[in-house]
């Protein structure tokens, strides 16, 4: 048995990530494949349990303690009065190296990560009331679909009638989780930037002008990426967002920090490239038509829009995108799409998709790559005014 193990992780250090993700899968289908009624039920009936050990070891920064400090015995750990180590351990978040004594795990390592921290408080606290109420919710409603972002589980779950990103903007502190975890999230996955053209498109682009604008690009760190793999693109670089999101963006020379609600007229006219990550998924079709309507005015002949999302199989979801479309549809009232879905969209949109190219294999993340059917400024209209920091409107509309 010991050798068998050898040769799965020998396999897993070489493996790239498609490779490692499928041996991960096939343990996972192995292991349940052999578990007896007992550890299914042991497995599924405590996993609230989990997280509520991790959010409480955070709290107590156990993980933080062993990450740099390890093996630690319980007295040495006494200052995280109150957590169960041995949960944590037997549920290999950390691991047992002797009686009373602890020491960290690669998977230690990631929780005392602030951007990991960050996806277990979000989870815990944003998601987990919602999660909680979903039974009960879709009993009330007949088990419809959920279509309208303020009428879904997380209203009913937090007490509010607005949605999510209303409602996250009113909580500071769960606003400033939430888009600690955005940046962390796909960290060590491959990236749209390992497929997509940018320096083939950009070689010739006017420096003057606008190249790259990620709408709803959180703290900036897209951006960032995009200057740290491209030094020299040429044109100017620049992230938007929400107020609260802008504030605490990162400072990343050459892109520019912008205030702009996605809900009303796009102010960077021109670009080559528009780009959204994890937005539409965000948003039933009614409030992403809204969203494409205002960038499609913006685009020139010469502009691209690149949705980065995933493009979801028609089979065979993967189960991390499948546990990601049930938590939007329950907080958001949207969905992560098929291509079938997307192109439904698009055209709805007036969009043309000219590619989609696809990163990761769990996720089957993807750079759609859409022009206008029809372009309304023919040329990059003038610069001015674009480069100021825009007055927000405050209200903005979901
Ligand atoms: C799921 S996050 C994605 C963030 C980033 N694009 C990424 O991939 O990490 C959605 C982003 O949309 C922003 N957002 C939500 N509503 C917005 C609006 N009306 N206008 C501009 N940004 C908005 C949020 O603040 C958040 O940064």
């Amino acid at each position: 048995m010991d050798s068998l193990f050898s040769q799965v992780r020998a396999s897993a250090s070489k493996a790239n990530e498609a490779e490692r993700k499928k041996i991960i899968d096939g343990l996972r289908d192995l292991a349940f494949s052999i578990e007896s009624p007992e550890d299914t039920m042991q497995r599924i009936m405590f996993q609230h349990l989990q997280i509520a050990g991790a959010r409480i070891a955070i709290d107590l920064n156990l993980f933080n303690m062993l990450a740099t400090s390890s093996p630690l015995t319980t007295r040495q750990l006494a200052q995280a009065k109150g957590a169960n180590e041995a949960l944590m351990a037997s549920v290999g978040m950390i691991k047992e190296t002797g009686q009373d004594t602890f020491a960290a795990t690669n998977i230690t390592q990631t929780l005392a990560t602030p951007g990991w921290q960050a996806g277990v408080r979000h989870y815990f606290d944003n998601c987990g009331p919602v999660f909680q109420k979903l039974p009960e919710f879709l009993a009330k409603t007949k088990y419809q679909a959920i279509t309208d972002n303020a009428k879904c589980v997380l209203q009913p779950a937090f007490n509010i009638n607005v949605p999510a990103f209303i409602w996250l903007q009113q909580n500071p502190a769960r606003f400033a989780t939430f888009q600690q975890y955005m940046m962390q999230q796909r960290e060590g996955m491959p990236t749209w930037l390992t497929v997509y053209p940018v320096s083939r498109e950009t070689k010739e682009w006017d420096p003057d002008r606008p190249v790259f604008v990620d709408v709803g690009g959180g703290l900036g760190h897209q951006c960032a990426a995009l200057k740290a793999k491209y030094p020299d693109l040429r044109g100017r670089v620049i992230v938007q967002d929400l107020p609260n999101a802008i504030e605490a963006a990162l400072s990343t020379p050459g892109v520019q920090n912008m205030v702009h609600d996605f809900f009303s007229p796009q102010p960077v006219k021109g670009a080559k490239y528009y780009y959204m990550r994890n937005i539409l998924h965000d948003y039933p079709d009614d409030k992403c038509l809204v969203i494409l309507k205002y960038l499609i005015a913006a685009m020139s002949k010469e502009s691209v829009l690149l949705i980065d999302d995933m493009v979801l199989p028609n089979s065979k979801v993967h189960w991390q995108a499948a546990q990601l479309d049930i938590t939007l549809m329950a907080s958001l009232a949207s969905v992560e799409r098929t291509k079938a879905q997307w192109l439904t969209l698009l055209d709805r949109a007036g969009l043309k998709v000219v590619n989609i190219y696809t990163y990761t294999v769990s996720l089957q993340d993807s750079i759609i790559a859409a022009v206008p059917k029809q372009v309304s400024i023919s040329k990059a209209l003038p610069d001015k005014g674009e480069t100021k920091k825009l007055d927000y409107q405050s209200k903005v509309r979901p």
